[in-house]
């Protein structure tokens, strides 16, 4: 999808998620609404569309997030930043009030430690 930059001023002709004309390196989703949805079928598309770009966030920030272990003096597990942890959960509060910071939390605690694991895997890799 948009995940190489070529040139992010140089908008796609036509992006194959969207339809739209979009810069490169730039995601846009549709939103779909509760309400929008009425059948079964309906709604898990709207879903699996949801999961694709949802997908691909992971896959971006596990990538940066891997940056970062690098960028640290002290990396991985071992540097685990609490603090950190709760602005990113109190921040993600905000904009989805109805999980609220305790399921957030939840669900990010897993997203960064699978995170940690992927960037220890791969540094373990032979290149
Ligand atoms: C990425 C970092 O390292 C760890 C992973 C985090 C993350 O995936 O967001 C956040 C804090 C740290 O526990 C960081 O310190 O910013």
């Amino acid at each position: 999808m948009h995940d190489q930059v070529i040139d992010p001023t140089e908008p796609t002709a036509s992006c194959p998620a969207c339809g739209r004309a979009h810069a490169a390196d730039e995601l846009r989703v549709p939103l779909p609404s509760a309400a929008s949805v009425g059948t079964l079928g309906e709604a898990r598309t709207a879903i699996d569309g949801l999961d694709a770009a949802l997908a691909t966030l992971l896959e971006r920030r596990a990538e940066i997030a891997a940056v970062v272990q690098r960028l640290k003096p002290v990396g991985g597990h071992a540097g685990r930043d609490p603090g950190r942890e709760r602005q990113i959960v109190e921040a993600m509060a905000a904009r989805a009030p109805s999980l609220g910071a305790d399921r957030l939390a939840r669900i990010m605690t897993a997203v960064i430690e699978a995170g940690l694991d992927a960037a220890a895997d791969a540094a373990e890799a032979p290149r």
